[in-house]
């Protein structure tokens, strides 16, 4: 997998267990869409090469819809969460700036994705959106360099990913900053959140 430098790699996380959703989250659907497709989708034509870091019972039911790079997370890591995922990603596939995405954003729009792009220089190793307080780490992009901070993470069983922006030099983006509505860092982790979600069509 190693090899030829791309520059922007979009990384979809879906190797969770979904346990409080209860079946897998990715295959939820809005509006006759899958959650993981909105945000394959909110990245795809930003990247030169999509891949979907997923669950050992997914990786067959990914592979058949596109052509994306499917895998699981290695077997040093597994079970850590979703530093896991990206350390994986970053550790087979090289590119200048990885987009970490979660597969339960069924709002996330590619307008998002491009202004946190666009935030890119050289003084962060990571780009992330902070909304009323909250930061949102696996809405992001992440600069190959913020490799050897989750791989220092992961060996001291560090695994939230608060702990690791902390570490890091990181810009935060407002929703005025990037010019987007609120609803599309929505996130749905229950049954509660996903009823609330099609009932109202909002969180
Ligand atoms: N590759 C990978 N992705 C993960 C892992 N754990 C969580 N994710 C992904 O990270 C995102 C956020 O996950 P969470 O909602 O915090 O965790 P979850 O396991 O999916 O759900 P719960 O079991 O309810 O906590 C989702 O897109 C998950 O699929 C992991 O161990 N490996």
């Amino acid at each position: 997998m190693k090899g030829e430098m791309l520059t922007i790699i979009g990384v979809l996380l879906a190797g969770g267990q979904s346990r409080r959703f209860g079946t897998h989250k990715a295959f939820a659907q809005l509006n006759g869409m899958f959650f993981w497709e909105s945000s394959m989708n909110a990245m795809k034509r930003l990247t030169d090469q999509q891949v979907i870091i997923s669950h050992p019972e997914l990786v067959k039911v990914f592979q058949q819809y596109e052509s994306y790079f499917v895998c699981t997370d290695d077997d040093n890591v597994v079970g850590k969460g979703p530093l896991a995922g990206m350390y994986t990603t970053m550790n087979h596939i090289m590119g200048e700036w990885y987009i970490f995405l979660s597969c339960d954003i069924p709002f996330i729009s590619e307008l998002v994705i491009k202004q946190l792009l666009r935030a890119r220089n050289n003084k962060y190793l990571a780009i992330i959106p902070q909304v009323d307080g909250k930061i949102h780490p696996l809405i992001g992009v992440y600069h190959r360099s913020s490799f050897e901070y989750i791989t220092s993470q992961l060996q001291n069983n560090e695994l939230k990913l608060s702990a690791l922006l902390q570490k890091m030099p990181v810009k935060y983006m407002s929703i005025e900053d990037m010019g987007v509505e609120r609803k599309v860092f929505c996130n749905i982790n229950s049954q509660e959140d996903y009823i609330t979600l099609q009932s109202n069509d909002k969180i």
